[in-house]
């Protein structure tokens, strides 16, 4: 059952609306390092294309119980979970080891639908009705603002992935040299740093994104599933098969004893995903190059531009925000 266009709607009704477009207006904003200005809505900071991509999403989508959503705040293993789920999802209909994976010669953003990015981005309800289930989306939004669904009763799974805010901080700051090379150009690292720290920075605070969900995640296990970065890198036959069982589809023994499990992980690590040609060439529909989503794809890199006192600073500030929730990444 696809019930995502509203009666009233049909693919490609646009919908920046009044109601939109005054909410907007009234919101706290401040000047963007990068350009434009970011709005403050929900506690969340947002640059207004987002903004309106989640504000129109909050209207209009409706989830179905068998939906998965990927959340991630941004530069924390969104591309490689995108393929993992993907992976494990279609596993019947793409058999892992097949020569035509789609793996194989899509880049993962263009199979796996972003809410604020490639979903609600052009102001268009989009036409979902040919999606097969369970369908798979990804936000870099705080899920739980995104839709009544995800906080009420209905079925639909979240999977959150952090990751160290040091290795998030300077994967972002690479990432925004290659999105925005002028931009990036006039801003100095010191001062993307203290804006990621004081959470004027796309989808920040990243401490209060983190906390959030992994509140959800102890309040419905059964809905949100809370993991990391490190965890998945560490074990990631281990955290393959968990995911399988959260999203209700695990893993049969025979599957097991094929390596499936074991194939899924090297179909989409960063050796294998980084290296193929659709990976190296091409760029998503908003025009970001694929290869920027691959840099270097290990842990603690962040100690090669990170000053000490930088460190200290943001250790402080994972302690301070972490430690009451019991948290630690
Ligand atoms: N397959 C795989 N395995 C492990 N790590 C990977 C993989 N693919 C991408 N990466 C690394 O993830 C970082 C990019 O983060 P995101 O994918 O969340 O970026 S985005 O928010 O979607 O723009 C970025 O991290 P850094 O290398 O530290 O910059 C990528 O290199």
């Amino acid at each position: 059952m696809a019930a995502t266009v509203p009666a009233s709607g049909g693919e490609g009704e646009v919908v920046g609306n009044q109601e939109i477009e005054s909410l907007i207006e009234s919101l706290p904003k401040l000047p963007f390092l990068v350009e434009g200005h970011i709005y403050k809505y929900d506690g969340f900071w947002y640059i207004e294309d987002h903004l309106r991509a989640v504000l129109s999403c909050k209207k209009h989508f409706r989830f179905e119980d068998s939906d998965i959503l990927l959340a991630t705040f941004p530069k924390c293993g969104t591309t490689w979970l995108m393929a993992i789920l993907y992976a494990i999802i279609n596993r019947h209909r793409y058999p892992i080891g097949s020569e035509d994976h789609p793996l194989l010669t899509n880049n993962p953003h263009s199979l796996v639908r972003n809410f604020e990015l490639n979903l609600y981005n052009k102001n268009a309800i989009p036409d979902l009705s040919n999606m097969p289930a369970p369908r798979l989306f990804a936000t870099h939004a705080p899920a739980l603002s995104l839709c009544d669904e995800v906080k009420n009763n209905s079925g639909c799974k979240v999977v959150y992935v952090c990751r160290n805010p040091k290795d998030s901080v300077v994967s972002f700051w690479h990432f925004l040299g290659k999105l925005k090379p002028e931009a990036a150009s006039r801003l100095s690292f010191d001062e993307f740093f203290d804006s990621f720290c004081s959470g004027v920075i796309t989808f920040g605070l990243f401490w209060d994104h983190v906390v959030d969900h992994w509140k959800a995640s102890l309040s419905m296990p059964e809905k949100v599933m809370f993991l990391s970065y490190e965890q998945i890198i560490e074990q990631p036959d281990h955290y393959v098969k968990k995911m399988a069982e959260f999203m209700g589809c695990p893993f049969s023994s025979v599957e097991e004893d094929e390596g499936v499990v074991n194939g899924i992980v090297k179909m989409c690590s960063f050796s294998h995903l980084s290296q193929l040609e659709v990976n190296k060439s091409g760029r998503t529909q908003n025009g970001v190059r694929h290869d920027s989503f691959f840099r270097r794809g290990v842990v603690g890199d962040s100690k090669n531009l990170l000053s000490s006192e930088m460190i200290n600073k943001i250790d402080r500030i994972t302690e301070e925000k972490f430690s009451p929730h019991g948290l630690t990444i």
